[in-house]
């Protein structure tokens, strides 16, 4: 994966929103996600839009379902060729280990495999909902530091947490062991239906290696602007 980056969430409704919204970076070669609202909705063809231009790709499908059908469908989105996929860690090990055979075996004889990570607890869940909504005992970090060993014992590269997370993952997870990490906000930011939110440069201190911004750039008045603020703060750190 590139060095640290800042990837840009596109969530719109479609193609045409999407581009619209990257002709504002004229040139420039992003790190973007892709999630279930544009795929669902554009399908394969958007992500050739997106290579052509150049972009690093996050295919952020959050797969989860039993190992079979999880290995198959990977096998398919390994034939796109992006950067980076997902699974959800809740699946277990074996649907984890299912998952990156299905990238093994789809990849392209002479491509590179997709790094391949899991959701451990979404961003937008707190403890409380964790602990009292879907009965999961013990800490959010416990639970979290749990799913990072299951991930770890799967083989697969890494996760998507929040940066909260981070220091203590590096504590307990062996490297190499990629933490992308959503739920990113400045401190004047509203946090929307984010529960464990943090600002580009704690995330930077803590050690994240990557960051994923979404309303912040791809609602701001001037996205590009935006941008370039989240990039320095993350690249300033503290
Ligand atoms: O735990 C997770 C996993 C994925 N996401 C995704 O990241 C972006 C965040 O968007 P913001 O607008 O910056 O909140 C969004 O596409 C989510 O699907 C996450 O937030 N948390």
């Amino acid at each position: 994966m590139t060095q640290r980056p800042l990837i840009v969430a596109l969530d719109f409704p479609d193609r045409e929103e999407a581009l619209e919204f990257l002709t504002t970076f004229k040139n420039k070669k992003l790190f973007v996600k892709v999630g279930m609202e544009l795929f669902y909705k554009e399908g394969r063809a958007f992500i050739y839009d997106l290579k052509e231009q150049g972009h690093h790709i996050f295919l952020d499908l959050k797969l989860h379902d039993i190992p079979t059908t999880v290995k198959r469908a990977m096998k398919q989105l390994a034939s796109l060729e992006v950067d980076l996929v997902n699974v959800h860690a809740m699946g277990g090990v074996e649907m984890m280990r299912a998952a990156k055979e299905g990238l093994m075996e789809g990849t392209p004889a002479n491509g590179s495999i997709p790094t391949c990570i899991a959701v451990t607890q979404l961003t937008s869940t707190s403890e409380e909902v964790m602990q009292k909504e879907l009965k999961i005992a013990g800490t959010l970090n416990d639970h979290v530091i749990h799913l990072c060993h299951r991930v770890k014992d799967a083989g697969l590269d890494g996760v998507v947490c929040s940066a909260q997370e981070v220091q203590l993952i590096r504590k307990h997870i062996p490297s190499p062991f990629y933490t992308v990490t959503p739920g990113i906000r400045r401190n004047e930011d509203a946090s929307d239906d984010q529960q464990r939110v943090v600002t580009p440069q704690l995330a930077s201190h803590y050690g994240s290696d990557a960051i994923v911004v979404g309303r912040g750039i791809t609602r701001a008045e001037d996205p590009l602007a935006a941008y370039e603020q989240y990039e320095k703060e993350w690249r300033q750190g503290i």
